[in-house]
């Protein structure tokens, strides 16, 4: 886990790349992986002075290797989802008189009133969520009015979870945010507000008007309207940037915050999807974004409001078995080689004869299910499948599963769709040209190193323009663009996949 740092010039040329590695760069804080897990194993949390070093550190870094500061026009920034930071009571003034002397995390030592940050990888909070989803009617219920199901690693659900255990430490706590919000509050030198998309994945804000629940918020924790402050759209310019770095640092009094987000919003900014679009990313476990205008949340996967787009959605997707699932059968059907594995997908054809086959050797996250499950072209139960079947089975299913989620969350193909792909098995030509076939849509590949962070500059970028209507599509188009590698076969249009 990484502070990363990217600047691009006006012809969106990357400039500039620094990062600050927690575990390394700062051995004080004896993080893992940039994170402590706790002896339960289920409470997961990050220390919030190191974040706030962290910035010292790498402002430190670009200070040292000559970046030029004055340059800088505007700038924005993401963070983990759902995480959130505690300032203490005085700790606003404190934050808006930041000593150009010191380095923030000397001003700051004091300001938090609860050292260790909840993160992601949380899942300590059970009952808070059983009682969410009770005081709203149920699961379906809360995902209407906040997109989602209760989730554990969920933001009111990791405040209601500090309330109960700890209401002396929430009643000192002035403002609560997000750590994109956080962030964005440092360089601020004031308390940012949460932007709508980010603010979409705390079990609170109501996606359709993005106001938020007080159904929710009463059922979470008393008075916490006031500790959140309100929400902006996410291409916002929250202010100029603090004194704090113009005299520290030699930033232009001129330089502009925009609203900072979610790294998963900040991803699809980097990835310039559009109405339509979908990625995915096959990497370890299988992510997918997807732009959708009319959303229809549900118990699995998530809808957020859009990050480039205030009117529209994006839906989020995670599959757990994703490239280790198709290792383990590669491994078994295809003598450990992806190229015998891509063989085995040419010489099937699609629809595989109707055999079909759902694999999930841990305990999937969509849907909550494990186990190998195959069924022959009578839709009968089968023990096993031939090799060639068995790997054709595997991929089909899992990209039709993709498909059938991403649907019952509002997702509609369009003539113009484009899938981008990424990850690890992006590389393989035979696997795309099945996810083209279930899709029935044109496959690009998009280097996402780092989607977030360039994700962030383009909507800096953007935000200067967004009031008068500009979409950031407009504003990134001298980019790359994507690389078409395959379209569907004519026929996949006719199977009955
Ligand atoms: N040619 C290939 N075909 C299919 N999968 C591949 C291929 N090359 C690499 N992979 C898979 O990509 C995965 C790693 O993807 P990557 O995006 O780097 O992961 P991470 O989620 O860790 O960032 C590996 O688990 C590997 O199985
Ligand atoms: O919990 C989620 C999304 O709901 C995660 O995707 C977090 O947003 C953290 O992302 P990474 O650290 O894996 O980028």
């Amino acid at each position: 886990m990484k502070l990363k740092v990217t600047a691009v010039d006006e012809q969106l040329r990357v400039t500039y790349e620094e990062n600050v590695h927690f575990d390394t760069d700062l051995p004080e804080f004896r993080t893992q992986g940039g994170v402590y897990v706790h002896s339960d194993r289920l409470t997961v949390t990050s220390p919030v002075l190191m974040w706030v070093k962290a910035l010292d550190v790498i402002l430190e870094k670009m200070k040292s290797s000559g970046f030029n500061f004055a340059q800088v026009k505007a700038l924005s920034g993401a963070g983990q989802q759902h995480g959130s930071v505690y300032w203490k009571e005085g700790a606003h003034h404190i934050l808006k008189n930041l000593s150009p002397d010191l380095p923030l995390h000397q001003s700051l030592k004091a300001c938090f009133s609860v050292s260790d940050s909840p993160i992601w990888m949380d899942s300590s909070t059970a009952s808070q969520c059983f009682s969410l989803e009770k005081t709203v009617g149920g699961a379906q219920q809360l995902a209407n009015i906040t997109g989602s199901r209760a989730y554990e690693r969920f933001t009111g659900n990791q405040i209601a979870k500090i309330y109960s255990q700890n209401p002396e430490v929430y009643i000192q706590t002035e403002r609560i945010t997000l750590v994109s919000s956080f962030a964005a509050s440092l360089f601020l030198g004031d308390y940012a507000p949460i932007d709508y998309s980010d603010g979409s994945g705390m079990n609170l804000l109501q996606i359709c008007d993005k106001r938020w629940s007080m159904t929710c918020l009463n059922a979470c924790a008393p008075g916490l309207e006031e500790k959140l402050g309100h929400t902006v759209p996410s291409s916002s310019v929250l202010g100029s940037i603090a004194p704090y770095y113009i005299q520290r640092y030699g930033f232009s009094p001129d330089c502009k915050v925009v609203a900072f987000t979610g790294d998963n919003p900040a991803s699809l900014a980097g990835m310039r999807l559009e109405e339509g679009d979908i990625a995915i990313s096959l990497g370890t476990s299988d992510t997918l974004f997807l732009w959708i205008q009319e959303p229809m949340p549900a118990t699995e996967g998530h809808i957020l409001c859009n990050p480039v787009d205030s009117r529209a959605y994006m839906a989020l997707l995670c599959f757990k078995n994703g490239s280790l699932m198709r290792e383990r059968i590669r491994d078994d059907c295809a003598s450990g080689s992806w190229d015998e594995f891509s063989k085995a997908l040419t010489s099937t054809v699609t629809g595989n004869n109707g055999n079909l086959g759902f694999y999930f050797d841990v305990m999937e996250i969509t849907p909550e299910a494990v186990g190998i499950h195959r069924f022959n072209k009578d839709n009968k139960k089968v023990p096993d499948f031939p090799k060639e079947v068995e790997i054709r089975a595997l991929i089909e299913g899992q990209f039709m599963a993709k498909r059938i989620h991403a649907e019952k969350l509002g997702y509609k193909i369009m003539p113009k769709t484009r899938i981008l792909a990424t990850g690890g098995a992006s590389h393989n030509k035979e696997i795309l040209q099945v996810l083209a076939d279930v899709f029935n849509t044109p496959v690009y590949t998009i280097d996402t190193a780092n989607s977030a962070c360039l994700g962030c500059a383009y909507r800096a970028i953007h935000g200067l323009v967004a009031e008068t209507s500009v979409s950031l599509a407009d504003v990134v188009k001298l980019a790359p663009a994507p690389r078409l590698v395959v379209t569907p076969a004519a026929e996949a249009d006719e199977t009955s996949l």
